[in-house]
C-alpha cells in the first residue's frame, strides 16, 4: 500500500526516538512491499524558535492531508517560562483538537524479562494487561481558563467541562475495545466531589446498559491510583477523563518498567491518527543518545494497526521488540541495577530491533494475523 506519514520529531529526545521509529517503518515497507512517504515538520519549541508558533499552518495542513502522524515529544526548559505567551504544549494540544482525536489508547503489558525494572514485586505484575482509554479533547485541558488580578491579588482558574456527547463517545469506544479483550471496563472518576464526574458516571452506566455483555465498575481516581499499584491485574480497560488519564498512565507505565516503553494512539472518527510515546522530551537525557526508542517504535506499530490496517506488519514490529528484549538488549532506563551488561544506545536499540524485523518470516506473520 501507499501511505503518507507525517513525522513531528519535536523537542528534546523527540528527534532521537522518531529517527529510530522511522527507520523501523522503512524496514517494514521494504519487507512487506509498501511505499511509505515521509514528510517532516516542526512542532513545539522547535517550531516556536523557527516560526514563533508551536504548530505552523503548513505543518497542520500536512497532518490533515496525511494517513497518519508520528510524533516524538514537545517541551523543555527553554520554553517553560510561566509568563511565556506561546508554549510548546499548545502545538500538541492544538493538533489533537484540530484533528478531532478524542480518544487516546495507552496499552500497558509488562514484558516478563523486564520484571526487575519495576519497583513492584514480580507476583504483583503477573497477569497485568491493561488498556487506558483517555478522553483527549475535553476537560481541564480545553475548558475556559483565566489568569488575572482581582482586587490587587493574582488569581487563576481552569474549568473541567464535559458534554454528554464527549463522554458517551469515548466510553462507548472503551466498551467496544473491552469486547475484544477480557470484557471489563473500569470507569474512573471523582464522582464524590465533581459535578463533571457525576455526569461521567451516569453516562458510563447508560452506555453500560447498552453493552450488557461487558462488565462495568466505577472507581474513584484516588483509590484507583492506589489499586494500579496494589492490584494492577484487576484492570482490563480503564476509561477516564483527560487529566486523570494523563496522570494515571505515567503511573501505569512503571508497571511496564519504564516510561520509555509505552506507546499511544490518538484516534477520532476516521482512520487518521496521531501516534506518540507517552513520555515527554526528557530534557535530563536529551542529546546523550541514551533514550529508549521502544515507546515510539511501538507507537509506529499502533500506527500500522489502527490507521493503515496493517495488522501483520504491526505484529512484526511487536515480535521484533519482544525478541530484542529477550536477547538482553537494554537501554539505560531498563538496565538491571548494577548490571554489567553493556547498555545499548538509542541507535543500537533501534538497530537491534530492525535486525530482528529483517528475520521475521513475512508469510507466517501474515497467516497468523489473517
Ligand atoms: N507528548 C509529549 O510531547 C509530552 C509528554 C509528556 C511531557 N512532555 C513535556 O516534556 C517536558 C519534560 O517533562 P517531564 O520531565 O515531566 O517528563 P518526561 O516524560 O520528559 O521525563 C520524565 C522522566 O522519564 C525519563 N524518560 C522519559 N522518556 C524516556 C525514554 N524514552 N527513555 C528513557 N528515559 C525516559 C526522563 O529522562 C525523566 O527522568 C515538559 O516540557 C513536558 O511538557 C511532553
Ligand atoms: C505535553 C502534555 C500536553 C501531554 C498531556 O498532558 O497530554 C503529555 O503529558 C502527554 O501525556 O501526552
Ligand atoms: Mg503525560
Amino acid at each position: 500500500m501507499n501511505a503518507t506519514i507525517v513525522l513531528l520529531p519535536g523537542d528534546g529526545i523527540g528527534p532521537e526516538v522518531v529517527r529510530e521509529a522511522r527507520s523501523v517503518l522503512e524496514v517494514v515497507a521494504r519487507r512487506f512491499g509498501h511505499r511509505f512517504t515521509f514528510t517532516e515538520h516542526l512542532i513545539g519549541g522547535a517550531s516556536i524558535d523557527a516560526h514563533g508558533t508551536a504548530l505552523a499552518d503548513d505543518a497542520l495542513a500536512a497532518c490533515r492531508a496525511s494517513d497518519a502522524v508520528l510524533l516524538g515529544a514537545v517541551g523543555g526548559p527553554a520554553w517553560s517560562d510561566p509568563n511565556a505567551k506561546v508554549r510548546p504544549e499548545q502545538g500538541l494540544l492544538g493538533l489533537r483538537k484540530a484533528l478531532g482525536l478524542w480518544a487516546n489508547l495507552r496499552p500497558v503489558r509488562p514484558i516478563p524479562e523486564l520484571a526487575d525494572c519495576s519497583p513492584l514485586r514480580p507476583e504483583r505484575l503477573a497477569g497485568v494487561d491493561l488498556l487506558v482509554v483517555r478522553e483527549l479533547t475535553g476537560g481541564l485541558y480545553f475548558g475556559p481558563r483565566v489568569s488575572d488580578v482581582v482586587d490587587g491579588r493574582r488569581r487563576a482558574f481552569d474549568t473541567l467541562e464535559y458534554t454528554e456527547h464527549e463522554i458517551a463517545r469515548v466510553v462507548t469506544l472503551a466498551f467496544e475495545l473491552a469486547r475484544e479483550r477480557q470484557g471489563r471496563v473500569t470507569s474512573i472518576d471523582k464522582a464524590n466531589v465533581l459535578e463533571s464526574s457525576r455526569l461521567w458516571r451516569q453516562i458510563a452506566i447508560e452506555v453500560g446498559q447498552r453493552h450488557p455483555d461487558v462488565a462495568l465498575d466505577h472507581q474513584l481516581v484516588d483509590s484507583a491510583a492506589m489499586r494500579l499499584i496494589t492490584a494492577p491485574a484487576s484492570f482490563d480497560v480503564i476509561v477516564t477523563e483527560n487529566m486523570f488519564g494523563d496522570i494515571l498512565t505515567d503511573e501505569a507505565a512503571i508497571l511496564a518498567g519504564s516510561l520509555g516503553l509505552c506507546p499511544s494512539a490518538s484516534l477520532g472518527h476516521g482512520p487518521r491518527g496521531l501516534y506518540e510515546p507517552i513520555h515527554g522530551s526528557a530534557p535530563d537525557i536529551a542529546g546523550k543518545g541514551i533514550a529508549n526508542p521502544i515507546g515510539t517504535i511501538l507507537s509506529a506499530a499502533m500506527l500500522l494497526r489502527h490507521s493503515l490496517r496493517l495488522e501483520a506488519e504491526a505484529r512484526a514490529i511487536e515480535y521484533a521488540v519482544a525478541a530484542t528484549i529477550a536477547s538482553g538488549a537494554r537501554t539505560a532506563d531498563i538496565a538491571a541495577p548494577g548490571s554489567k551488561d553493556a547498555v545499548a544506545s538509542t541507535a543500537e536499540m533501534g538497530a537491534r530491533i530492525r535486525d530482528y524485523l529483517g528475520k521475521v518470516e513475512v508469510e507466517a506473520v501474515e497467516e497468523e494475523s489473517a
